[in-house]
């Protein structure tokens, strides 16, 4: 499977967490632009600048950082085309791909821990969506999809 480009980004209090997911992630050879290199920004910018490179680029990665996951992932989602998902469990890591098709996920650095945190995204990065989710049909699914992007569709009127 090819690897996807990973927009990643993090608050103070999701700093650490996002360095420890990205020593993971450049040790699988995986090529991350960090928004927030230089330094931790508030939670909203965080979303903003991750969502905004996401909303353009459907097809990479945004993986965002803040205490909760929440306020990171609340400001990603006001962009179109960006699917933000707030995981904390191996679990929702991996049917947030599998169910929502997210092409984001954000976690909380005052909440999980970097050794599970590394199983989330792994578990996400190694998904499919609609595949393996026993309790829906792959054209479920595919179905739910749709409705959510006609909602997004008829909000931003193209
Ligand atoms: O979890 C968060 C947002 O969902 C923030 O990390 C938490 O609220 C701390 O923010 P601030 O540094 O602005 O006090």
């Amino acid at each position: 499977m090819e690897k996807k480009i990973i927009i990643m980004g993090a608050d103070p209090s999701g700093y650490e967490l996002k360095n420890s997911v990205k020593e993971h992630l450049l040790a699988k050879n995986y090529t991350i632009k960090d928004i927030t290199e230089s330094g931790p920004i508030g939670y909203c910018d965080v979303g903003d600048k991750v969502g905004e490179i996401i909303s353009e680029h459907p097809e990479y990665v945004g993986f965002a950082f803040c205490g909760t996951g929440m306020g990171v992932s609340i400001s990603a989602n006001k962009h179109k085309n960006v699917y933000c998902g707030v995981c904390e469990s191996v679990t929702t890591a991996r049917f947030c791909k599998i169910i929502n098709n997210c092409n984001m996920l954000s976690m909380g650095g005052l909440l999980i821990t970097p050794f599970k945190a590394n199983m989330m995204v792994d578990a996400y990065l190694e998904a499919t969506f609609s595949q393996g989710f026993t309790e829906a049909t792959p054209d479920d699914l595919k179905c739910g999809l749709k409705s959510m992007k006609a909602v997004e569709n008829r909000i931003y009127k193209s």
